[in-house]
């Protein structure tokens, strides 16, 4: 499948790396308002192509796009060390103002994968500025959190993230809830498969790995500067899940009716992804505890949403 991205920064960039070397897609545009970094950017994943699957990586303008089943938004600001993903909010938006429209003139069968933050908030804004359907305007959401948590589950109870199954919905962002009642190990609920791996979840544990998950991106920012490697690995997974029509259950974004109460907003659901984008939602059981913090993240997105609506065309 041919892929766009717009934005060849550290996330856009990395992403068409990503799926040259899974194979996820055989043709990679980048583009990007700083087309000496797009071009630079296609050359280097290029030279990378002889060690992978048969692939086409180039740069190009808008035009470029045509025939993409995918066209990834990574084009925006990131966070400076100790910025909140939603104080990107206004800068962005106007960036999407900007290159949605030239995105669907090129390539109006596409589906619109966006990676910029506020994630949930820029996903809402894409959906509108696009008049697409909901189900062709997915947000890589918690996919990153859904990730972050299994990994640190998974090296604390000695096994492959793989043989882990936890999810993170609501908010790609501080209000994210970790479903722990849902976690599940070898086929057992987490704490009980804990036991049985003769490495019992204390609630030190849970705490550590809550903050490990929510703080991911400060601690990397500061290290160095952005995070790139691992959403680029779940944008990579999406574009997979929609190449090959696999209706994959992952956690991603969209424009939901109402969750909880609350109407129209964008937030991470556990959804079947395949070739027509989100193709069922499916919402998770949830503790009193979770539903609570859900619809308190679903409060703060629908919040900030109002917010920039007000000064959108
Ligand atoms: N969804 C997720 O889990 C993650 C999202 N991000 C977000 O992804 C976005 C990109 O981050 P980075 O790649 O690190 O930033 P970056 O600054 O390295 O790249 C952004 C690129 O967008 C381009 N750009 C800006 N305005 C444009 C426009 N109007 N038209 C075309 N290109 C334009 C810039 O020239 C730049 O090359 C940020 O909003 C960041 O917060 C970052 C990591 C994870
Ligand atoms: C920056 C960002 O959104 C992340 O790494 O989660």
């Amino acid at each position: 499948m041919k892929v766009g991205i717009v934005g060849a920064g550290a996330v856009g960039a990395t992403a068409g790396f990503a799926m040259v070397m899974s194979g996820a897609a055989s043709e990679v545009v980048l583009v990007d308002m700083n087309e000496k970094l797009a071009a630079a950017q296609a050359q280097d994943i290029a030279h990378a192509v002889p060690f992978a699957r048969a692939a086409q990586v180039r740069h190009g303008g808008y035009a470029a796009l045509a025939g993409a089943g995918v066209v990834v938004l990574a084009a925006g600001v990131a966070q400076r060390p100790g910025e909140t993903r939603l104080q990107l909010l206004e800068r962005n938006a106007a960036v999407f103002g900007a290159i949605i429209p030239a995105v669907l003139a090129a390539a109006p069968d596409a589906i619109l994968l966006v990676a910029t933050n506020p994630l949930d908030v820029m996903t809402q804004i894409a959906t509108r500025i696009s008049g697409l359907p909901p189900s062709r305007v997915i947000g890589s959401g918690t996919i990153l959190d859904t990730a972050r948590f299994r990994a640190l589950l998974a090296d604390r109870l000695g096994v492959t993230p793989k043989s882990v199954h936890a999810h993170v919905v609501g908010e790609h962002g501080d209000s994210e809830v970790l479903l722990w009642s849902g976690a599940t190990v070898a086929c057992l609920p987490v704490d009980r498969g804990a036991e049985r791996l003769k490495r019992p979840l204390t609630a030190e544990d849970r705490a550590a790995i809550d903050e490990g998950v929510r703080r991911a991106a400060y601690h990397i920012i500061d290290g160095k500067g952005h995070t790139a490697f691992g959403i680029a690995g779940g944008l990579s997974r999406i574009v997979a899940a929609i190449a090959g029509d696999e209706r994959a259950v992952l956690t991603c974004s969209i424009l939901n009716d109402e969750v909880l109460g609350v109407p129209d907003v964008a937030l991470s659901l556990p959804r079947v992804i395949g070739a027509g984008g989100v193709l069922e939602t499916v919402m998770p059981d949830l503790s009193e505890e979770e539903a609570a913090a859900l619809k308190r993240s679903a409060d703060i997105l629908k919040e900030a949403v109002t917010s920039v609506e007000k000064s959108l065309p």
